[in-house]
């Protein structure tokens, strides 16, 4: 199941630098691993935001709710999720 995320981060300013960088490091190392396993298919900056889209391919819902709430910045984001399903005309045998 394909599922377009977008996700918008919001770190505290009293947030002091050092715990901001360790837990971007620790984000970083967990989305890249999803993106190994094939779970993160894309991910995307949003130009000019501390934001991202995001396209996850998991097995059901409540795996997709699972790894978002898992994420290390997940306390800090607004998470938006759009369901997706394939299109007739897509010539992406994947797209599904
Ligand atoms: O930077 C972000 O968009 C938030 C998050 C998503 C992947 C990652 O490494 O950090």
């Amino acid at each position: 199941m394909l599922f377009h995320v977008r996700m918008n981060v919001n770190l505290p300013t009293s947030m002091p630098a050092d715990e901001a960088a360790q837990l971007k490091q620790t984000e970083k190392e967990f989305s890249q691993r999803l993106q190994r396993e094939g779970k993160w298919r894309h991910l995307w900056r949003i130009a000019g935001q501390y934001a991202n889209v995001s396209l996850f391919d998991v097995d059901s819902v409540d795996e997709l709710h699972a790894l978002l709430t898992a994420l290390p910045l997940f306390p800090y984001m607004q998470v938006e999720v759009m369901a997706l399903c394939r299109h007739p005309s897509s010539i992406h045998e994947d797209d599904r």
